[in-house]
């Protein structure tokens, strides 16, 4: 195992290097900028926001451990503080607020969606691409989302599962956009995604 200045240990992978950190950074910035239009405020609690988009790109282009590293480290900075969500909102107290399990569920998102579209090591293709915003970007979300949101807000699942449907139409065309970005980012960079692809195969290699 090499030894470098510039990267950090991995819990129980490889090493972040300087690059990787940096793609985390860059990514949870990204997030972060697209709440800079504010957001829609629905009833429920939980705002429509531009941000599931950064999220979708960031599982997509970094892959899963850095998508779900990058947005940890933007919610460790929303807990700090800071007022990266949407309307400038940030502090611990949105962790326990209606948004709470859609927050943790951004994890999850980048997580899931960076497996779906690295699967298999192969080249991304649209069609993947777009299943993982589905099933990453929206399903993933919602699964902790809106039972958090029950929870918090004492409305009945069924009842939160309604109220969240007002969000199903933005999300679908936040899944077309990120599917769009990164399928072109695909075709210009090939050899970018490519590397992205065989390190955090590496990094999972290393760990068997
Ligand atoms: O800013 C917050 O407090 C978190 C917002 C969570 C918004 C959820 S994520 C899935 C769904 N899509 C949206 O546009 N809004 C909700």
């Amino acid at each position: 195992m090499t030894t470098s200045h510039t990267s950090l240990e991995q819990p129980g992978r490889g090493r972040l290097d300087a690059t990787s950190l940096a793609r985390v950074a860059i990514f949870a910035a990204i997030v972060a900028v697209l709440g800079l239009p504010g957001s829609f405020s629905v009833a429920g609690g939980v705002p429509i926001t531009f941000q599931t988009l950064g999220v979708m790109l960031t599982g997509a282009i970094l892959g899963p451990w850095l998508g779900a590293l990058s947005m940890t480290v933007f919610m460790a900075l929303v807990a700090l503080g800071l007022p990266l969500l949407a309307g400038g909102r940030g502090g611990i107290g949105v962790f326990f607020g209606p948004s709470a399990g859609y927050l943790f569920g951004w994890i999850l998102a980048a997580f899931v969606i960076g497996l779906i579209v690295h699967a298999g090591n192969r080249k991304p293709v649209t069609w993947r691409t777009f299943l993982a915003m589905i099933v990453g970007g929206i399903l993933a979300i919602y699964a902790i989302g809106i039972p958090v949101q029950s929870a918090v807000t004492r409305l009945p699942i069924g009842d939160t599962v309604l109220t969240s449907l007002v969000f199903i139409p933005g999300d679908l065309i936040k899944a077309v956009i990120a599917t769009i970005i990164v399928m072109t980012l695909v075709k210009a960079y090939p050899r970018a995604f490519r590397r992205t692809w065989a390190s955090q195969n590496a990094s999972v290699a290393e760990r068997v």
